[in-house]
């Protein structure tokens, strides 16, 4: 889980959104990796909402060996090919897509700023990614569908009424939302430690 992908894409705005912040517009020399996003969101983003975003669940054991399998992958070179043509674009569900770029499902976004999923949905449709909204967003899916030039796809948190599952699929198809992505791995909130008011306010 990295914080830098989610602001990746909404940084540009977000940075500049905010003019009290005496933060440096250079976003070009600045961010240059993943790994600068991080420091500059724990500059502006309030306390609460850095640990929400950056934070994981229990002892984060996971989250570190997350982190650390995202390092281990590699990219293959091949040498002496024919690069005078190079595509990405792959076919995924029956829709035809410039690489195999999807904004993960992230909730609560307009924690981080006014303009929210609304902001991710533009910045995905300009970098011609998926964008994924869902059952936890903080704005329209009808805002983000208006906002996006590439598909958007809705997050499904499974609940125990089927009826009311079916109900919200048939109408976030209705509006527009060109696959359905399920989240079926929290049947309970995760025991998420840095949110604990008392933790937070000594973390600073
Ligand atoms: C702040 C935050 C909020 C998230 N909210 C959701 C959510 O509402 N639904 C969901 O299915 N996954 C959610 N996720 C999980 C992400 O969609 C993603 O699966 C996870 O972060 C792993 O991908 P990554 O390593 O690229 O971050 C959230 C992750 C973060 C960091």
């Amino acid at each position: 889980m990295r914080i830098a992908a989610i602001l990746l894409v909404k940084s540009p705005t977000f940075l500049r959104y905010r003019s009290d912040w005496s933060m440096p517009l250079d976003i070009e020399t600045r961010f240059l990796g993943l790994a600068d996003f991080e420091p500059a969101a724990r500059e502006v983003l309030p306390h609460a909402v850095y640990e929400f975003i950056a934070g994981g669940a229990g002892d984060e054991i996971t989250k570190r060996d997350n982190e650390a399998a995202f390092d281990r992958i590699k990219l293959r070179q091949r040498l002496l090919r024919d690069v005078t043509r190079l595509d990405t674009a792959i076919t995924l569900f029956g829709q035809r897509l410039p690489h195999p770029i999807i904004l993960a499902p992230i909730a609560y976004r307009r924690l981080a700023h006014p303009e929210g999923e609304v902001a991710a949905a533009r910045g995905a449709g300009v970098a011609g990614a998926v964008f994924i909204v869902g059952t936890t967003a903080t704005a329209a899916i009808e805002d983000c569908l208006a906002e996006s030039q590439s598909p958007v796809w809705f997050l499904l948190y499974w609940q125990s009424d089927r009826s009311f599952n079916g109900e919200l699929v048939s109408r976030m198809a209705a509006l527009g939302a060109k696959a359905i992505s399920v989240t079926v791995d929290l049947p309970t909130p995760g025991d998420r430690r840095r949110q604990i008011p008392g933790r937070l306010q000594n973390a600073r």
